[in-house]
């Protein structure tokens, strides 16, 4: 049996941490590597008409085969309001544990898709109840405990030596999460299999690339996006900025997020009943004006109010973004509470910083995109002078070397404007950095966004030769770092920039560092997959339940 299988991208917050809350600021988004599978298939057809037989419902079974007791079976039923999905637990070879998320993405991507098809269409389709296998990239989750069963050290080298998709040996509230979004790449990469699978949307509609961001987007890709923002949301149990379901979608882009007053009316609706996900048709307005509040159109691609913004974005070519989970771990929501309500206490001032932190985020972008076209324009140029500066500390890029050419000192100037606009500058000119702002929030709100320990490992990193920037993802705390350094090309495994910053992350002292071995996902947001092509999916998918 054929299945369909959707991808979405994890998510490095760069810059824009809190700021990206707000609508009037943006937040600098990548995308990783890693990436969530989920794979849908129809149930094998004898046990169906065999079930059918016994008059028993359509049943939609989901597994997640890296953790204990991950399995969860649901019946789908019609009746005059729409449809419904209940969890049972019934079956020998399913838990009784729930999941709020895979539950809700089941019931309003069914619910959506049975509006989108019309009557008797999703009943055909779901005729023989569907199986789903989800899984996500070992980088989701923390490898320390499988590389010290294994005795391997915590490197890039152990990492490539774990199977794909490696069992955590817990239970999903237990498992030690890395801050790459796993969330919402899995929530959008179900409801995007799901929609394609039961022809909700077409084969063909995250073929396009996403260059252009969401002007460009198909439909299909907008209402996956809108309609994962809503089952996100409403498995969080708050409306929030949205930014990792935007890049679970889109992929890397620079974020503005959207009016929460779009999904504020269904924030409510979190029973089983039906509720209405695409535009109103003008004959049920009337009856709907006179039985109660109208059920807007809050879904649907078309809707104007879905008005968050997506610009293209990409790192430079030939730079390497590094990512390392730092094992002490910080409370995301409750650093977002105390940072939240000191800027409400303490508007003028924050509203300064948020002001300063935007700017200065806003040319980080900039300086990253010119990078990029540098590179177009002249890539003899751009490889040499990526090959030159991976050799020296950001202090002496900008060394008055007169053997350069003026071509070449360009691209050496953005390279080290991209250093000075992250980091507390080494250079010459002083001007505003992103960390530093980010640690005047963290002092001035009272909460440790980038902690001390964090100040010393990140500009112990930045220190090394050819490391471009980097800094706390996110809202901060002593979750993880991101470094940006130069990836030159032919130049000896053992002098690459990340090699040095690698024995740096191994030998450091004073907190565990663990590296990621995701980097930019070359691929832009949600996309189908082949099983073939992704090692280790088939075998997931065809095993026994
Ligand atoms: N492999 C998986 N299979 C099924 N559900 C999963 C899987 N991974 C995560 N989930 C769902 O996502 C929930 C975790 O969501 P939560 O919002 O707490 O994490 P997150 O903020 O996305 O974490 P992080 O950014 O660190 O990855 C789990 O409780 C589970 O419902
Ligand atoms: C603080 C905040 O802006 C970013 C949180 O990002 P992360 O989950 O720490 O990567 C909150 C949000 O945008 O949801």
């Amino acid at each position: 049996m054929s299945s369909t299988i959707a991808s979405s991208p994890g998510k490095v917050l760069l810059a824009g941490g809190y700021l990206v809350l707000d609508p009037v600021y943006s937040g600098v988004v990548v995308s990783t590597s890693a990436r969530f599978y989920t794979a849908v298939k129809d149930l094998d057809e004898a046990e169906t008409i065999a079930r059918a037989r016994a008059g028993r419902p359509v049943q939609i079974r989901v597994r997640s085969p890296q953790f204990v007791d991950a399995t969860w079976l649901y019946f789908v039923s019609f009746d005059v309001d729409g449809v419904r999905v209940e969890q049972v637990a019934d079956n020998a070879s399913t838990s009784s544990s729930k999941n709020k998320f895979v539950h809700l993405a089941l019931q309003r991507t069914l619910a959506l898709a049975h509006q989108v098809l019309g009557e008797g269409t999703l009943q055909n389709k779901l005729a023989y109840g569907l199986d789903i296998t989800i899984v996500g990239d070992n980088d989701f989750y923390s490898q320390r405990a499988q590389l010290a069963s294994k005795n391997l050290p915590p490197t890039l080298a152990s990492l490539a030596q774990l199977p794909p998709f490696s069992t955590t040996g817990v239970r999903l509230p237990e498992v030690h999460k890395t801050g790459l979004g796993s969330s919402a790449a899995l929530i959008t990469s179900l409801v995007s299999s799901l929609l394609v699978h039961v022809g909700a949307i077409p084969r063909d509609s995250f073929e396009n690339d996403t260059e252009g961001g969401k002007e460009t987007a198909s439909a299909g890709r907008r209402l996956a996006h809108n309609l994962a923002q809503y089952v996100h949301c409403l498995a969080q149990g708050k409306v929030g900025s949205g930014f990792d379901v935007s890049a679970a979608v889109f992929g890397s882009q620079i974020y503005t997020r959207f009016d929460p007053a779009v999904l504020q009316p269904l924030m409510a609706d979190d029973s089983v009943s039906p509720i209405r996900l695409t535009p109103v048709e003008p004959k049920l307005i009337q009856h709907v004006q006179a039985t109660g509040p109208p059920p807007l159109p809050h879904i649907s691609h078309e809707n104007p109010a879905w008005d968050y913004r997506v610009e293209p974005f990409r790192l430079p070519p030939l730079t390497r973004l590094m990512l390392a989970d730092v094992d002490a771990g910080s409370d995301t929501p409750s650093l977002v509470g105390k940072v939240l309500k000191w800027r409400k206490e303490d508007s003028v001032t924050a509203n300064a910083l948020w002001d300063a932190l935007n700017n200065v985020n806003r040319a980080l972008s900039a300086a990253l995109l010119k990078l990029a076209k540098m590179y177009e324009q002249n890539t003899a140029a751009y490889v040499k002078a990526v090959k030159y500066l991976s050799t020296l500390q950001t202090v002496q890029w900008l060394a008055i070397n007169p053997n350069l050419a003026p071509a070449d000192q360009e691209i050496m100037e953005a390279f080290a404007e991209v250093h000075q606009l992250s980091e507390a500058s080494v250079l010459a000119i002083s001007r505003v950095d992103i960390r530093a702002k980010m640690r005047e929030m963290g002092n001035l709100s009272g909460v440790p966004i980038e902690p001390p320990e964090q100040t010393k490992l990140l500009d112990g990193c930045v220190a090394g030769a050819g490391v471009i920037g980097g800094g706390v993802p996110g809202a901060g705390g002593y979750d993880a770092i991101w470094l940006l350094v130069l990836d030159p090309l032919n130049c000896p495994p053992a002098e690459l920039p990340s090699s040095r910053v690698e024995r740096a992350w191994t030998n450091w002292k004073g907190l565990d560092v663990s590296p990621l071995s995701a980097s930019e996902s070359v691929a832009k947001g949600v996309r189908l997959e082949e099983a073939a092509q992704v090692p280790g999916l088939q075998a997931l998918i065809d095993a026994p339940w």
